[in-house]
């Protein structure tokens, strides 16, 4: 995002407001919970998760029309998704603490990398054991 759109605090709330019927909401807490971890292993912020009430980041699960000027239009709602040439779907594995990890940076005022194997690129690649990109860790502390 253009400028220094960022929180004025370090210790950010979130709470999880709904939960998808694809997925356990143990698994959803986990996938949530590790993604925080991403940005809080770089980072002076901390995270903690309320149970009602506002917090910083309200999470919720939408599909299609959700209420905001966005609506979602992947097959799976959260996505767009363009798949490369050839044929199938080369595999695609969505992985919930991926997708939550790059949208926690935004939620924290990072804006898109053009580096490939950044997490803020735009588009979604699958990673087996994931790690964030120089990229990504120099974004956030330029930001905290
Ligand atoms: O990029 C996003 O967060 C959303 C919304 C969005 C679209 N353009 C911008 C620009 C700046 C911020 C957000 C968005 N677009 S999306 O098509 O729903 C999308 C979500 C997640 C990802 C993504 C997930 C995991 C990895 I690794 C890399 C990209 C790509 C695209
Ligand atoms: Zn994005």
């Amino acid at each position: 995002f253009a400028g220094d759109l960022k929180w004025d605090h370090k210790d950010v709330t979130y709470r999880i407001l709904n939960y998808s019927p694809d997925m356990e909401a143990s698994l959803t807490d986990d996938a949530f919970a590790r993604a925080f971890k991403v940005w809080s292993d770089v980072t002076p912020l901390t995270f903690t998760r309320l149970y009602d009430g506002t917090a910083d980041i309200m999470i919720s699960f939408g599909k299609a029309d959700h209420g905001d000027p966005y609506p979602f239009d992947g097959k799976d709602g959260l996505l767009a998704h363009a798949y490369p040439p050839g044929e199938g779907m080369q595999g695609v594995r969505y992985s919930l603490f991926l997708v939550a990890a790059h949208e926690f940076g935004h939620a924290l005022g990072l804006d898109h990398s053009n580096i490939k194997d950044a997490l803020m690129y735009p588009m979604y690649k699958y990673v087996e054991d994931f790690s964030l990109h120089r990229d990504d860790i120099e974004g956030i502390q330029y930001l905290y």
